[in-house]
C-alpha cells in the first residue's frame, strides 16, 4: 500500500489541506484532527526544518546544486498529536527556531529544489501510510498535499482567504503592527510558492474551496470536521 492509493487498508481516513500562508490550514487541521481523533502532519514545518539546518550548516540556499548535496543528512523527526504537534532536527527541538524571519525569508528557494522535495514527499507518504495502517487516519497540510503527496485522499480542501485578510492574522499573530509589511511578505512567498516548476501550489478541481475570510475559525473547524465525518462513514462502511 502507498500514500498513492488506499486499496485494501484499514478503516484509517486521509484529509489533504492546501492553500497559501495564512488560510488557516494549520490551525484548521489541527483542530479538526483534534475533534476527529486524527494524527496532524504539518509538511511546511519539514520544509522550514530542512531549511534551518541548512542555513545552520552555511548551505548556499540560493545554489540548488549545494542544497541538493546535503538533502538526505539532517533527521527530522514529526511529533505529530495535534494537541502538541513536535519537531526536531537530529534530535533537537526546532519548533520555534523555524518560524524566525531568516527561514522564512529562505524556505521557498529550499522548497522549490527538486531533490528537497523528493525526500520530504518519500517522508510524508511514509507517516501517511503508518496512520493510515495503525490508526484512525491524518489531517495533513501544505502546498502539495492534494496534488502530488496525497491525490487520493478522502477529503480534499483548498482553504483560501483575502489577502488582507491572510496578512491581518499573521501581524496578529506576530504581534506586529506593520500589516503592509507582513502582506508584501505574505505577496511574495505566494508567488514563489506558485510559480516554481516543482508542484508549485495549485487548487485542482476536485478540491473544495472554502473561502475563509469573514468567518472565525470555530466555524471554518466546524464545517471540516463535519466534512470529514460524514466521509469516515463511507470509508469504514468500504473497508
Ligand atoms: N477563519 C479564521 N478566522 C480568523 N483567524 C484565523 C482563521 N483561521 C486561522 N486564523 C488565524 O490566522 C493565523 C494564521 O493561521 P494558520 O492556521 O497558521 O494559517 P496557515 O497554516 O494557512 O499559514 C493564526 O493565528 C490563526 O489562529
Ligand atoms: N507541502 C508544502 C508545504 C510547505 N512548502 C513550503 C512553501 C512555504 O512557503 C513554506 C513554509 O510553509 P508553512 O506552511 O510553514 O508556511 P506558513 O504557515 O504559510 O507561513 O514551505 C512547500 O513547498 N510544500
Amino acid at each position: 500500500m502507498s500514500a498513492h492509493g488506499y486499496q485494501g487498508r484499514k478503516a484509517g481516513v486521509v484529509v489533504a489541506i492546501d492553500g497559501p500562508s495564512g488560510s488557516g490550514k494549520s490551525s484548521t487541521s489541527r483542530g479538526v484532527a483534534q475533534r476527529c481523533g486524527l494524527e496532524y502532519l504539518d509538511t511546511g514545518a519539514m520544509y522550514r526544518a530542512i531549511t534551518h539546518w541548512m542555513l545552520e550548516q552555511d548551505v548556499d540556499v540560493s545554489d540548488p546544486n549545494a542544497v541538493a548535496q546535503h538533502v538526505h543528512r539532517p533527521r527530522i523527526a514529526m511529533g505529530r498529536d495535534p494537541q502538541m504537534p513536535t519537531v526536531s532536527v537530529d534530535d533537537r527541538d526546532v519548533a520555534a527556531e523555524i518560524r524566525s524571519e531568516w527561514v522564512t525569508g529562505q524556505v521557498s528557494a529550499v522548497s522549490a529544489v527538486p531533490e528537497v522535495r523528493q525526500r520530504l514527499v518519500a517522508d510524508q507518504r511514509s507517516l501517511i501510510d503508518a496512520a493510515v495502517e495503525s490508526g484512525n487516519g491524518i489531517v495533513v497540510e501544505g502546498r502539495d498535499i492534494t496534488t502530488v503527496v496525497a491525490p487520493h485522499a478522502d477529503v480534499k480542501l483548498y482553504l483560501t482567504a483575502s489577502t488582507q485578510a491572510r496578512a491581518s492574522r499573521r501581524s496578529d499573530e506576530r504581534q506586529t503592527e506593520d500589516v503592509a509589511a507582513t502582506q508584501a511578505a505574505l505577496e511574495r512567498r505566494d508567488r514563489l510558492d506558485s510559480t516554481r516548476s516543482t508542484s508549485p501550489l495549485t487548487q485542482t478541481e476536485d478540491a473544495v474551496e472554502l473561502d475563509t475570510t469573514g468567518y472565525t475559525l470555530a466555524e471554518v473547524i466546524d464545517v471540516v470536521a463535519d466534512l470529514v465525518a460524514q466521509v469516515r462513514q463511507h470509508v469504514v462502511a468500504r473497508s
